[in-house]
């Protein structure tokens, strides 16, 4: 996607995609109010991998330099393509007020909320969005052709979560999230309240009921590319289809992943390993990802976590060039992005995880996201992102006692039962000494009782 802004012949041709946030001419990004500057767009530029086969042919590569060289990069906590936005989490005219946000499990919404939530991803479906455009044919048909970029609705864009709290009125809004890892061959958000019951009539549709069987989905026409060379345009063809746990065929897809298994994929280590693939084992990236089993080992025939709550819907939200026209995509997301969250607050020496290592498609460049997620199967993972006052509505399940800490503790506790013995002995022995020297003292009258001390609640007496 582009910022409308940046798709005009001119633009296009300076290469240099810099608008101001307030319309002031010669003011990229920005610049005069301290938001940002139009920088040399800096993208990864070592080889591809040999499991990347495409080299040369994909627009996305290292993007966006193919179509330009130089973006607004902001500064604190300014956001956007052309830094006129706050990072989210963030408000105020300085973008430096944090805004406290609750992920909350979907299902815990009450029925208002519930239609709150359902009318704004509705409304998001029928919106143009306000700033972006997206591209429909390849760079050597766009250059100089400014009629090739088309506008999409809110929805049907690919970060339109990004302005949706906006569209809410509401800047502590967070998307909830639908928790999977709940087992089972129940859909429980498949509600007409929440994301559409099964229709009666027709298994693989959703119910008349929901607001979501009037929905169409877009870039059903995936051999276009291939044949007419044209990208995903904004045309709406046929319904959302979805049978929530019939894959006759696929009976590993018929079940939720357990609860056990987001427990096994928090506790791996390792962000990510060579080959930095669909094939890494020991790499949470990978087993949330869900190509790995839960435990991190890598297993061709394995679907698990994310990959599986995507199969499990089967239908538009299992194939990967629809999925996003499910709006269970959205909770489906938001749930695999709290577990990347706690993964994060549990692995805290894992979070240097160093950009030069980092495959391509690990992009700094989120000011300007691909038109479609970047090739390698790093869906959803950016660099560790700053604390924005998250908090979840639900605690995770208590992570298991390891037998480090299990050591750690009974060291701790030798010692404090060490150090109180030998404080007792050592006033026990002064306390001895002290004794045999006012024993007669003590037993005088000046010796105060603690019932004394009640009945005369006197203080001046002194007390031995
Ligand atoms: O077959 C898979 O593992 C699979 C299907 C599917 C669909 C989708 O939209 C994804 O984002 C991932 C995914 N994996």
């Amino acid at each position: 996607q582009f910022p409308r802004e940046c798709t005009s012949a001119d633009v296009l041709r300076s290469a240099r995609c810099c608008p101001s946030p307030f319309g002031r001419a010669n003011d990229p990004c920005g610049a005069s109010l301290g938001r940002g500057q139009c920088v040399p767009v800096q993208a990864d530029t070592r080889a591809h991998g040999p499991q990347y086969p495409h080299v040369g042919q994909d627009d996305r590569e290292r993007w966006p330099l193919r179509f330009f060289t130089s973006a607004c990069r902001c500064t604190g906590n300014f956001y956007g393509y052309n830094c006129g936005r706050c990072k989210h989490g963030f408000t105020g005219a300085n973008c430096d007020t944090p805004v406290p946000v609750v992920r909350r499990n979907v299902m815990s919404l009450n029925p208002t909320e519930r239609r709150a939530f359902i009318n704004a991803l509705d409304q998001a479906k029928r919106t143009i969005h306000p700033d972006l455009v997206i591209a429909t044919r390849r760079y050597e048909e766009i250059f100089g052709n400014i009629t090739i970029f088309e506008n999409i609705t809110i929805y049907n864009f690919f970060v339109w979560s990004h302005y949706y709290s906006d569209m809410l009125g509401d800047p502590t809004f967070a998307l909830p999230y639908w928790n999977f890892g709940i087992g089972g061959n129940q859909c429980d958000i498949c509600t007409d309240d929440l994301m559409g019951a099964r229709s009666s009539f027709d298994e693989n549709a959703i119910s008349s009921n929901s607001i979501f069987s009037q929905w169409r989905v877009v870039c059903e026409s995936v051999d276009d590319y291939d044949t007419l060379g044209t990208i995903c345009n904004s045309t709406e063809s046929s319904p959302i289809r979805r049978n929530p746990a019939g894959n006759v065929d696929r009976p590993m897809v018929q079940k939720l992943p357990e609860p056990q298994d987001i427990e096994a994929c928090l506790q791996l280590i390792t962000f990510d390993t060579p080959p930095f693939y669909s094939t890494s084992t020991d790499s949470f990236r990978n087993t949330i990802e869900g190509y790995s089993s839960p435990d991190g080992t890598y297993d061709p025939v394995v679907r698990s976590l994310h990959n599986l709550a995507h199969l499990f819907l089967n239908g538009t939200g299992g194939q990967t060039h629809l999925s996003p026209n499910d709006p269970i995509f959205v909770l489906l997301h938001t749930y695999t992005d709290a577990i990347f969250d706690e993964w994060l607050r549990r692995h805290p020496e894992s979070q240097n995880y160093p950009l030069e290592n980092a495959p391509i498609g690990h992009n700094r460049n989120y000011n300007m996201v691909p038109f479609w997620p970047p090739i390698t199967n790093a869906e959803m993972f950016v660099p560790a992102p700053e604390n924005l006052g998250y908090s979840y509505e639900a605690t995770w399940p208590a992570r298991p006692i390891t037998l480090t800490e299990i050591i750690t503790i009974a060291v701790i506790v030798a010692l404090v039962i060490v150090a109180i013995i030998f404080v007792a002995t050592t006033c026990a022995m002064r306390s001895r000494a002290h004794n045999s020297e006012s024993r007669q003292h003590l037993l005088g009258e000046q010796y105060q009782r603690y019932d004394d001390h009640d009945a005369h609640s006197s203080k001046s007496q002194s007390v031995v």
